[in-house]
């Protein structure tokens, strides 16, 4: 699937030449199959599927489903009642891209690497406009600090310096996704990157921000056989995020968890927590931990939100332990 656009996508045969437009159901949703063949559920295609078309000579082509997502990258709906977004499916890495230029954002960067290991795809952080600061490296160690478990690049794409690392990951049959904040050189990155101009660019605005340029979300097949899927700048995207995302992104928080005196330790009052001593001592921002909190409160509420079944079993157990609470405070046992 190359393109996904108001009532038709773009699909690239296996055979490889030219992409076939084919129409979408009016409800724009297709079966997303199984490995073993079954429909799962209804889905809208996303940019990155691999879907099986129905031809008979003759007619126009049709979607007959969606093949099981390797990996996906998701974001919460956009309205309250849609669901989880599919941005891009059957991705090998994802690129966090931030500017240097204005300031990265940290709170930012950890937002979308937690997205991007909930993919199952590897998060690769790249720093544009290098060029436009003085020390893009000593801010680059800044972000390594905290992109735990990624790798740091930073690239200026006007220069052409620090592009090699990212080619390097471009080889055969690898699909790479870039998300970032609109304005952060994403589409810039993927036409230096695909080697032609492929994505029309923002024109420079005097804050340094681009235009809202990237209409939809599209591949590009390069010629060495890996793809590039561009994104639409995200606004603040919606976390879809479980606990081991979560603890990917934040695997310092999670090491220290593991050495709190209750092993349901929050991290907020309790006796023997080695996140607040942590803090306490310097050795964890204060800022990463409210970072953490946020994140983890936001797909804890995601989550509930998108699963009724869940929140309500939540509120259960919530009133049992404010009861357990409340014997506590009368002075009997708990159990
Ligand atoms: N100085 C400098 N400017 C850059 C660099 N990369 C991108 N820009 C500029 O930043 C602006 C935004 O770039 P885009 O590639 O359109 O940004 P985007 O992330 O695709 O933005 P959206 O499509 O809105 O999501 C453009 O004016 C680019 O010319 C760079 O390496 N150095
Ligand atoms: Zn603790």
């Amino acid at each position: 699937m190359v393109r996904v656009d108001r009532g038709a996508v773009l699909v690239l045969p296996a055979d490889g030449a030219v992409p076939v437009r084919v129409a979408v159901a009016r409800d724009g949703v297709v079966p997303l199959l199984d490995a073993a063949g079954d429909p799962v559920e209804d889905v809208p295609p996303a940019v990155g599927d691999h879907v099986l078309l129905d031809h008979p000579a003759g007619t126009d082509p049709a979607l007959r489903a969606v093949l099981p997502r390797r990996t996906a990258v998701v974001r919460d709906g956009a309205d309250r009642t849609s669901r989880a977004q599919v941005l891009a499916a059957n991705v090998d890495v994802v690129l966090v891209v931030e500017h240097l230029d204005p300031d990265p954002s940290p709170g930012r960067v950890e937002r979308l690497l937690t997205l991007a290991w909930r993919s199952g795809a590897t998060p690769v952080v790249v720093l544009t406009k290098a060029d436009l600061v003085p020390d893009p490296e000593g801010m680059a160690d800044e972000v390594r600090a905290v992109a735990i478990g990624a790798e740091v690049h930073a690239v200026s794409v006007a220069a052409g310096t620090g592009l090699d690392p990212l080619r390097a990951l471009l080889g055969p049959d690898r699909t790479l996704v870039v998300v970032g904040p609109s304005g952060a050189g994403k589409s810039t990155l993927v036409n230096a990157l695909a080697g032609t101009d492929v994505m029309a660019t923002g024109e420079r605005r005097a804050d340094g921000r681009g235009r809202h340029t990237t209409a939809h979300r599209e591949l590009v097949p390069l010629a060495g056989g890996a793809c590039l899927i561009d994104t639409p700048g995200l606004r603040g995207v919606g976390l879809v995020a479980d606990a081991e995302a979560l603890d990917a992104t934040f695997a310092d928080v999670a090491d220290l968890a593991t050495r709190c005196r209750f092993a349901d330790c929050a991290h907020r009052t309790e006796p023997g927590c080695a996140v607040l001593a942590a803090v306490e001592d310097g050795d964890l921002p204060a800022r990463r931990l409210d970072s953490w909190r946020r994140l983890a409160r936001e797909a804890a509420w995601q989550e509930e939100r998108s699963d009724a079944r869940l929140a309500a079993a939540h509120r259960a157990r919530d009133r049992q332990t404010t009861a357990a609470y409340h014997r506590l405070l009368r002075g009997r046992p708990a159990r």
